[in-house]
C-alpha cells in the first residue's frame, strides 16, 4: 500500500503542468496548435520548413537575409564524416532505423567537438547541424542496407528536394515535396510530448545537447508515441480491402486492441493537424493512384469516431501520405525525427536558459523495511 492516495497520484503525468514554455501552444478546447503563436495551418500555407525551423529556434520568423543565411547554414552542414559513413555500413541490415539513427545521432555527437558547449551560440549551431546531417544520415542507411552506394548531399537543392535526392537519386514532382514540406512543419514540435520531455529531462541534468536528443529518439520510437505512422501502415496492409474496414476495426476493439493512429494524450475531440496533414495525403493519393488508402483511411475513421468517439491524430493521415511518397514503412518515424528535431532542440535551449533538475517522486509500494540475512541464512527455494 502506498502512503499517498492514489488519486493523487498524476499517473503518466496526465494533466500535470510541470513548466511554463514560449516554444508552442496545444490548445485541447479549440483543437488548434501554435507555434511561436503562429496557427501551423498558416505556416503551412505561406512558409516552409525552414522558415518554422527558424521560427522555433528565435522566437520569430526569418526575413530574407535571415533565411537566406539559415539556408546556407545548413547546406554547408549536410556532409557527414567518412568514420560515420563507415559506421551507418556496419550496422546491422535488420536493424530498425530508428535504432541506426539514435545510434547515428550518439556517433555525430562524440565526433563534434563542442558537444560539451552549452551557450546558447554553440546550442543553436548544434541543432543546424543536426537538422542538416540527420537527413542525410537516414539516406546513407537506407541505399547502405538496400545494396546501394550513398548518394552525397547536394549543395544546390532545398531541405527536401535534396533528402529524396539522397534517397531515391532523383527530385519527386513539385507536389510531393509540398506535401513532405507540410509534413515536417506539421511534425515540428508539439509542447511537452513524451519525446521532448524525455529531451528535456535529460538537459535538466545539465547533459549535452547529442545526448537529449538521442534519449528523445529513443522516446520517439515507440508505437505510443511516433512509432503510431508506421503502425498506421502496417494495420492498413493487414486490412487490404477498404469494404472490410469497419469489420476489421470492430473486431480490432472488441479484442481490446489499440487502433493505431487514433487518441490523444491532449486533443479528446480531433488533433489540430489531421486536416491538413489529410489534404495533403489525398493530393498525393491522386498523384499516385491511391484511392484504395484514402477509402480505407475514411472507412477507418468513420467507424471510429461513430463507435468510441476517438478521432485520428497526425500519424493516421501521415503514415500512408509517406508510403504513397516512396518510403520503406521502417523510415516513417526517422522521417518525423528529420522534423520534430526542430521543436526538440528549441525545447532542449529553453531548458537550458532556465534550467531547473526534473525529479518528480514516486509513492513507494514494495515490502516493509526489512534485514538483510546472510547467504548461507536463505532458504534454498
Ligand atoms: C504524433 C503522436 O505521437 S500522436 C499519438 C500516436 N499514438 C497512437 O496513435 C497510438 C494509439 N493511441 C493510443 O494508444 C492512445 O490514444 C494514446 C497513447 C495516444 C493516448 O493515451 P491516453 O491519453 O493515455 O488515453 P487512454 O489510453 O487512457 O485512452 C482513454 C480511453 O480511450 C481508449 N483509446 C484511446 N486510444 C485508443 C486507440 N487508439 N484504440 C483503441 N482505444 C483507444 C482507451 O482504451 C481508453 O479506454 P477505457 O477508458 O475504456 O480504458
Ligand atoms: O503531443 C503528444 O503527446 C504527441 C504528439 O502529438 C506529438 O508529439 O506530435
Amino acid at each position: 500500500m502506498s502512503e499517498v492516495p492514489a488519486e493523487e497520484i498524476k499517473y503518466g503525468l496526465a494533466g500535470v503542468v510541470t513548466d511554463t514554455t514560449a516554444v508552442s501552444k496545444v490548445m485541447q478546447e479549440t483543437n488548434s496548435l501554435t507555434y511561436r503563436g503562429y496557427a501551423v495551418q498558416d505556416l503551412c500555407k505561406k512558409a516552409d520548413f525552414m522558415q518554422t525551423a527558424y521560427l522555433l529556434w528565435h522566437g520569430e520568423l526569418p526575413n530574407k537575409a535571415q533565411l537566406a543565411e539559415l539556408v546556407e547554414q545548413e547546406i554547408g552542414f549536410r556532409a557527414i564524416s567518412d568514420d560515420a559513413i563507415e559506421v551507418i555500413r556496419r550496422f546491422n541490415k535488420n536493424a530498425h532505423p530508428m535504432d541506426t539513427i539514435r545510434t547515428a545521432v550518439s556517433f555525430l555527437g562524440q565526433e563534434d567537438p563542442t558537444t560539451a558547449d552549452e551557450s546558447p551560440e554553440s546550442n543553436l549551431e548544434k541543432s543546424i547541424k543536426m537538422l542538416a546531417r540527420i537527413p542525410t544520415c537516414i539516406a546513407a542507411d537506407y541505399r547502405i542496407r538496400n545494396g546501394k552506394e550513398p548518394i552525397a548531399p547536394s549543395k544546390d537543392l532545398g531541405f527536401s528536394e535534396n533528402f529524396f535526392n539522397m534517397c531515391f537519386g532523383e527530385v519527386p514532382a513539385k507536389e510531393v515535396i509540398d506535401c513532405f514540406d507540410i509534413s515536417m512543419i506539421l511534425y515540428a514540435e508539439h509542447s511537452f510530448n513524451a519525446s521532448t520531455f524525455a529531451a528535456r529531462v535529460i538537459t535538466s541534468t545539465t547533459s549535452d545537447i547529442y545526448s537529449a536528443v538521442t534519449g528523445a529518439i529513443g522516446a520517439l520510437k515507440g508505437p505510443l508515441h511516433g512509432g503510431a505512422n508506421e503502425a498506421v501502415m502496417h494495420m492498413m496492409i493487414e486490412i487490404d480491402d477498404p469494404a472490410k474496414a469497419a469489420q476489421w476495426l470492430r473486431d480490432a476493439l472488441a479484442n481490446k486492441r489499440k487502433v493505431m493512429g487514433f487518441g490523444h494524450r491532449v486533443y479528446k475531440n480531433g488533433d489540430s493537424r489531421v486536416p491538413t496533414m489529410t489534404e495533403a495525403y489525398y493530393k498525393m493519393a491522386e498523384i499516385k493512384g491511391g484511392q484504395k488508402w484514402v477509402e480505407m483511411s475514411k472507412n477507418l475513421e468513420k467507424t471510429m469516431v461513430d463507435d468510441k468517439g476517438i478521432y485520428p491524430n497526425l500519424d493516421f493521415p501521415a503514415g500512408p501520405a509517406y508510403y504513397l511518397m516512396g518510403f520503406d514503412i521502417p523510415m516513417f518515424t526517422p522521417l518525423f525525427v528529420m522534423s520534430r528535431i526542430t521543436g526538440w532542440t528549441a525545447h532542449i535551449m529553453e531548458q537550458v536558459a532556465d534550467n531547473k533538475l526534473i525529479r518528480p517522486l514516486s509513492a513507494y509500494v514494495g515490502e516493509e523495511q526489512r534485514q538483510v540475512t546472510s547467504l548461507d541464512e536463505r532458504p534454498a527455494h
